[in-house]
């Protein structure tokens, strides 16, 4: 009979559909056996992970799905064989807080391609984390800001100097592009000692805004599917191959020579945030190696750089769309005493500003995928009762979380400044509670031990060059140029505001 069967089963047709088969049944009983039977959720994601990543591929990562997701299925949905979404900020404090201590799931690791250094957002136990993170705390505190706002002053100098120099005879300029080289080069000056060189030469200086796109658009669909990772950027023939490289390794490559720059050089005068990461290896001399010391620089430029970029044009183009809003900061400033160059200290007398900042942090952070962590052996008990089992990729949305109803209000998704200031009907007590649930229920900067430790960083950058862009000038909207800019651009005529600046 067995003779019979063999050259029958070796048929590659008997082959293929054995094995698609046995694919089928092994999926199905891994979703059956992982406890999430009760979660609702597509019915593809309950089989596979192939559902999340061809939705991130539909919609580019950039409109959440998720959000459509939540409304449909509710505050807890299965978007994986071992996988779930959380919508309802009241559980924050469980998946990320101090106590909760959960670790990351491995899938976090496909932001590290096959050989390099891992780093704290990479780092999935808590206890390793916090060792990895206490000595470069410092460099990102808000003392330290005070030492930082020379270096970001002087981008500031550039950036208007060229805007200066591009609107000469009225043209319109590229804002967005201008603000996402001030960006770049702010992190990369505080990170590496110098600027990178966006501002100076008006170009995305080594490519690396391009290769970063190339790094979020693979992450964010990678981490949707990890098994991939293994056969693309984590598998080591590809990397001995040179295959993957070009995308990852030129920006890696640059910090590596900048740091070692640095290294073979006396302290500078001033302190940035590589003097501290490279003093800090004197007291850990463990943890802060070079390499170490390389990919906390790294992780700032892809951490960083990109999500000030992007609130950054965010508020733009509010403020292009609203041109009295930008009157009324300037108004606000004025009342405010505030000279130019505006700094930190004054910046904290405008309440409007910060409403401004807040909100364009809200609507339009960068963080285009869950934060991810791992249930714990004993299970996660979620507010409403109900219990994940053990080693479970939980996420929660920051785009999701932002736009709850529960939280922000009936128009959680429009954009208002003025949400973050006391309303004129509300008592000081009313709007403390306010602000209180607002504060609480934003998962903007992440929450807890691994909360966004640039947080400090990212406010000194963009309330700096908001209220010294308003202050000097005056933009309205242009239409878009042709040939020119790409999906990130916003067009703007910009006028000086006279007799505000020297
Ligand atoms: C508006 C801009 C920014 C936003 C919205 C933002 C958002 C976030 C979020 C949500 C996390 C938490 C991730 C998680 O829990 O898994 C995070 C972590 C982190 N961010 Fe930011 N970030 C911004 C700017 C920056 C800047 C300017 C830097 C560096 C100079 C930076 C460096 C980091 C680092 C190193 C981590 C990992 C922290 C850890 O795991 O301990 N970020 N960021």
């Amino acid at each position: 009979m067995s003779n019979i069967l063999a050259p029958v089963l070796s048929h590659p047709f008997f082959l293929i559909a054995g094995s698609i088969i046995f694919l089928v049944a092994y999926q199905v009983h891994q979703s059956r056996t992982a406890g999430l039977n009760d979660i609702p959720g597509p019915w593809l994601a309950k089989y596979t992970n192939l559902w999340r990543l061809l939705e991130t591929k539909k919609t580019g990562g950039d409109a959440d799905y998720m959000h459509e997701m939540h409304k449909k299925y509710g505050d807890v949905v299965r978007v994986g064989p071992h996988a779930v979404n959380v919508a309802d900020p009241a559980n924050i404090p469980a998946i990320y807080g101090n106590k909760a201590r959960l670790h990351k799931p491995s899938a976090i690791e496909v932001i590290l391609s096959h050989g390099r250094t891992e780093n704290i957002v990479t780092i999935r136990n808590p206890e390793k984390h916090g060792k990895y993170r206490r000595p470069i705390a410092g460099a990102y505190s808000l003392s330290s800001l005070l030492d930082y706002e020379v270096q970001v002053d002087e981008m500031l100098e550039k950036l208007f100097g060229q805007i200066d120099k591009f609107t000469a005879g009225g043209k319109p300029i590229d804002i967005a592009r201008w603000l996402f080289y001030y960006a770049y080069d702010v992190v990369g000056y505080l990170s590496f000692g110098s600027p990178i060189g966006f501002l100076d030469s008006g170009k995305d200086a080594y490519n690396l805004i391009k290769f970063q796109g190339l790094i979020v658009q693979y992450v964010r669909h990678v981490i949707q599917m990890p098994i991939l990772h293994k056969f693309l950027a984590g598998n080591p023939l590809l990397a001995y191959l040179g295959v993957l490289a070009p995308t990852r390794d030129t920006f890696v490559e640059f910090s590596e020579i900048k740091v070692a720059d640095r290294l073979n050089a006396p302290p500078p005068e001033r302190m940035d945030m590589l003097s501290h990461f490279i003093a800090s290896a004197e007291k850990y001399p463990d943890i802060m190696t070079p390499a170490q010391i390389t990919s906390t620089a790294v992780v700032n430029m892809g951490a960083g750089a990109l999500g000030s970029s992007k609130v950054l044009q965010g508020i733009v183009t509010y403020l292009l769309a609203h041109p009295e809003q930008q009157d009324k900061l300037y108004a606000a400033m004025k009342e405010a005493n505030v000279s130019y160059p505006i700094n930190w200290k004054q910046i904290q007398e405008v309440p409007f500003l910060e409403g401004l900042v807040k909100e364009g942090v809200r609507l339009h952070l960068s963080v285009g995928v869950p934060l991810i962590r791992e249930s714990p052996p004993s299970g996660l008990r979620l507010v409403d009762g109900s219990v994940i089992p053990a080693g479970i990729e939980v996420g929660m949305k920051p785009y999701v979380v932002a736009r709850r109803q529960d939280v922000w209000g009936p128009n959680a998704e429009e954009w208002e400044p003025e949400r973050w200031m006391r309303r004129g009907y509300e008592t000081e007590t009313e709007f403390k509670e306010r602000r209180a649930a607002m504060e609480r229920g934003d998962l903007s900067f992440g929450h807890g031990a691994r909360t966004c430790i640039g947080k400090n960083i990212a406010m000194l950058q963009v309330y700096k060059v908001v209220s010294n862009l308003v202050y000097r000038y005056r933009m309205v909207p242009a239409p878009k140029v042709d040939g020119v800019g790409d999906k990130r651009s916003v067009f703007a005529y910009i006028t000086k505001r006279e007799g505000n600046v020297v």
